[in-house]
């Protein structure tokens, strides 16, 4: 796992905009995973500004999105499809044709789920996964308990998200009881996930993921059994770490790697 400190979110979510778009200028049919919540915005923003401003094409790009609300229409305000088409998709030239989020209105969850999986293979699997993490450890909808062998199914949200995401709808009453969630195992099959996580509300899932054990409890330490991940941080996300000293000597090798390379 690399983990990756910069001083703040702006400059952590402008480092994985780079990675996203040298992904995108090396493969135009990459496939995306993405993600919502407050993290990913300033990523989208970078990423909207790369297209308006540097002609970044998104135009052959495929997505897939990690999660939705059960019973949520598509154009319900707090639906994870909406926010994706008014936070990123409507300002670059994705054809939506190509963007999948699940469908929090789905009949029969299971088929549903298989489907989507399916969709995922279909698409040649997920290059890069963006991933943000719950102050309990968790990613996408998957809760503490959650199998690390999971795939997209349907999944009751534990009380700590439902009060954290209440701040969107007005309420806790408001927020939907139910997801449907890429699985811990669908995740780790991305080839490479991308994690941010920024404030100091989320230095102690940070920790927990990165240096404690394994466990279905802090479902994003499952990462551990990536090989390809990079965790990037800002120094309050970060601030918990015991390992910090010896990330940053990691960073440091990198850099001083990639110089002589480019020398
Ligand atoms: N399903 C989403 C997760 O994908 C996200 O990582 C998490 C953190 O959200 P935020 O980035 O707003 O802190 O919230 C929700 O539970």
């Amino acid at each position: 796992m690399r983990v990756i400190i910069e001083p703040t979110a702006e400059q952590g979510s402008q480092r994985a905009a780079s990675m996203v778009a040298q992904l995108i200028r090396k493969k135009p049919r990459a496939v995306l995973g993405l993600a919502t919540g407050g993290t990913p915005l300033r990523l989208y923003q970078e990423l909207i500004r790369m297209h308006q401003t540097e002609g970044l094409d998104f135009s052959r790009v495929v997505s897939f999105n990690l999660d939705e609300y059960v019973g949520l229409p598509p154009t319900h305000p707090q639906s994870y499809r909406h926010f994706m088409t008014e936070n990123l998709f409507r300002h670059i030239n994705i054809d939506i044709r190509n963007t999948h989020v699940p469908d929090g209105r789905a009949l029969d969850y299971e088929t549903y789920g298989s489907q989507y999986e399916a969709s995922i293979a279909e698409a040649g699997g997920i290059d890069m996964q963006i991933l943000g993490i719950g102050r309990d450890g968790h990613i996408a909808f998957n809760e503490p308990g959650s199998s690390l062998g999971s795939r997209t199914r349907l999944k009751t949200l534990a009380p700590e998200t439902i009060r954290d995401n209440a701040r969107f709808f007005g309420g806790e009453e408001e927020v939907p009881r139910l997801a449907i969630t890429m699985g811990v195992g669908t995740i780790l099959e991305s080839k490479k996930c991308i994690m941010l996580a920024f404030g100091k509300e989320k230095a102690e899932a940070i920790t927990a993921m990165i240096e404690g054990p394994v466990t279905a409890q802090v479902t994003g330490s499952a990462l551990q059994f990536h090989q390809d991940v990079v965790v990037i941080l800002d120094e309050e996300s970060a601030s918990q770490l015991g390992r910090r000293e010896y990330y940053d000597e990691v960073e440091e090798a990198h850099r001083r790697l990639q110089s002589e390379n480019t020398n």
